[in-house]
């Protein structure tokens, strides 16, 4: 079901109220305009009940349109709410190849710009509803005073929604350009920010990316998004000439078709000159309605999982880890532009508890995609994953992800420590971890919050083993955790944590460069250009893997 749709259904009740108390304070508007009317052709013959009769329908008016006010504003925050807790339910519930090919910055994007403008359409929505209901209230009423020119308004009114129909074709193909150089100016953005440092020393490159691809980006983002702006604008005048030739055109039919007397002329210009305000707000709440269907076609090419599910809601069942085998199991990416993805293995490997295992082999040969593949974050193209011997399949990958705790290269830090059910970790066993890792002076921690994450990156890996230690799994996985350390702390890695993890019972996968303590592994598995190769710890020689 499209997110649209759902949200929809989600609202439907209060959708039906709203609609019901548009109606009330629509018919209470014309009602009004339709007295006064009265009151001009007829004149008054009892002052207090008319007054009486008056006030009563400003109340009806009052309390119905505030009431179809309060429900439509909370239909709109509502789907906004909803729309922003599907999408991160959706994201989380992604799987990591698909978030890795969409890149951080389209995901942003989407959350931030798209959920942005959804939001704003979906404010216009009580505006449009309200506004169309009295629209149609006011059309019925001028039906009831004359067929006869309700039959040429209509003529006027299909031709002014041809008209708009037409724009809004144009509009919706203006905007859906913007919203394509929006995501490249979000590169350009990503660019400015993550870039600094390279921006700052190189002033070529500044101006290449400043004058060569982000101005001419905004620039033509600016030009359409004008466009699309006047384009409208027009269309709001040409509407506003409508309405004034429709006044003419019952003018003059006044004074020439004797059937239509001088008291209807009047109260149709009335109730068009009551309608023109109505009107204009529907016309200027489409761009922002576009924008908003243009965001939601974004958002719905993103392709995430359907599975907006939250995580709490989702069994996770922890088991004992025993082994973890590899058969025969194959990783490719995916074609890009034409060319053939890296592929990984056929592998076979396997890894016992308490075992202490490096992962060599030069840049690009595989180590990280093995290391995603071991860890269930990435699903393998072909083979076998056993666990314990059972085999690992999309409804018990979860098993194999709550084994693993891992250090990536890209890692992020939580500001905030728990263990693997997720619960707070008490201050002191933290506190002993950081000063095990020497950065207690750097780093304090209050109620299981830490002080900073604003570290230097060999603060911030060594940061991240504290959390790790915290999540207490029983399977490690540390991707090159010591190529940011400084000697003395990469011989108290090797020699001094490791080890202790392995006499802790834990099993540890360890991505590493560093020759010197090859010997501290129980075995060795070196990558080649994806092909999995046994390495002789002692000797330091190759045999064949499995
Ligand atoms: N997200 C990705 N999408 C497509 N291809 C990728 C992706 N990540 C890595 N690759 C490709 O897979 C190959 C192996 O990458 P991987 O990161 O596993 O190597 P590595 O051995 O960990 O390298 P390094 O020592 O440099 O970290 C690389 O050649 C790279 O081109």
């Amino acid at each position: 079901m499209s997110i649209t749709k759902q949200l929809l259904k989600d609202a439907k009740s209060n959708i039906i109220f709203a609609m019901l108390a548009s109606m009330v304070s629509a018919s209470a508007g014309i009602a009004i305009i339709a007295g006064i009317n009265y009151v001009i052709e007829q004149g008054i013959t009892n002052l207090p009940s008319a007054i009486g009769l008056y006030i009563a329908l400003l109340a009806l008016l009052l309390a119905s349109s505030v009431w179809s006010q309060v429900l439509l504003v909370n239909i709109g925050y509502s789907m906004v709410f909803k729309l922003r807790k599907n999408l991160v339910n959706r994201i989380l519930n992604t799987s990591i190849e698909r978030q890795e090919q969409l890149g951080s910055t389209d995901i942003y994007n989407v959350l931030t710009r798209d959920v942005t403008m959804v939001s704003n359409a979906t404010r216009q929505l009580p505006v449009a509803m309200y506004n169309s209901f009295l629209v149609l209230a006011g059309l019925l009423y001028l039906l009831w005073l004359s067929p006869l020119l309700f039959l040429f308004v209509c003529v006027v009114v299909v031709f002014g929604v041809w008209t708009d129909a037409k724009l809004t074709n144009s509009l919706q193909h203006m905007l859906t350009k913007v919203r394509r150089l929006d995501d490249t100016l979000f590169q350009h953005y990503e660019a400015v920010v993550e870039g600094r440092n390279e921006l700052a020393l190189n002033q070529k490159r500044r101006h290449v990316l400043f004058d060569e691809q982000f101005l001419p980006t905004a620039e033509e983002s600016r030009a359409q998004a004008a466009k699309a702006e006047v384009v409208w604008a027009v269309n709001l005048n040409w509407t506003t000439l409508l309405i004034f030739f429709i006044i003419g055109v019952v003018f003059f039919a006044g004074l020439k078709i004797e059937s239509v007397g001088q008291d209807v002329v009047i109260a149709y210009i009335l109730a068009i000159m009551f309608l023109r305000t109505p009107l204009s707000m529907i016309l200027d709440s489409i761009p922002t309605v576009i924008k908003g269907n243009v965001a939601l076609q974004a958002i719905n090419r993103l392709d995430l999982n359907e599975d907006d599910s939250a995580a709490d809601t989702k069994q996770s069942t922890s088991i004992d880890f025993n082994t973890l085998q590899l058969k025969q199991v194959q990783y490719q990416y995916p074609t890009h532009n034409g060319e053939a993805g890296f592929t990984l293995g056929p592998i076979d490997f396997e890894v016992h508890k308490g075992e202490l295992i490096f992962l060599i082999g030069g840049n690009g040969s595989g180590k990280s995609t093995l290391a995603k593949l071991l860890t269930g974050l990435y699903k393998e193209s072909s083979g076998q994953l056993l666990l314990n011997g059972t085999q690992i399949n999309d409804s018990n990958r979860s098993q194999l992800k709550n084994c693993f705790s891992a250090i990536f290269p890209s890692f992020y830090l939580f500001s905030d420590v728990v263990d693997t059910h997720g619960s707070s970790q008490d201050d002191e066993k933290i506190t002993h971890y950081l000063e095990r890792l020497a950065i207690n002076s750097k780093v304090s921690v209050q109620q299981g919050k830490l002080s900073t994450t604003a570290l230097s990156q060999g603060q911030r890996k060594r940061l991240a083993l504290v959390l790790l230690y915290m999540e207490n799994r029983q399977v490690l996985l540390l991707d090159e955790w010591a190529a940011d350390q400084d000697p003395v702390f990469r011989e108290v890695f090797y020699r001094e944590i490791l080890p202790q993890l392995q006499r802790d019972g834990k099993t540890v996968i360890a991505i590493s460069h560093d020759d010197h303590y090859f010997d501290v592994a129980d075995r060795i598995y070196k990558l080649d250009y994806g092909q999995l190769i046994q390495f002789d710890v002692h000797q330091h020689k190759l045999f064949s893997a499995g």
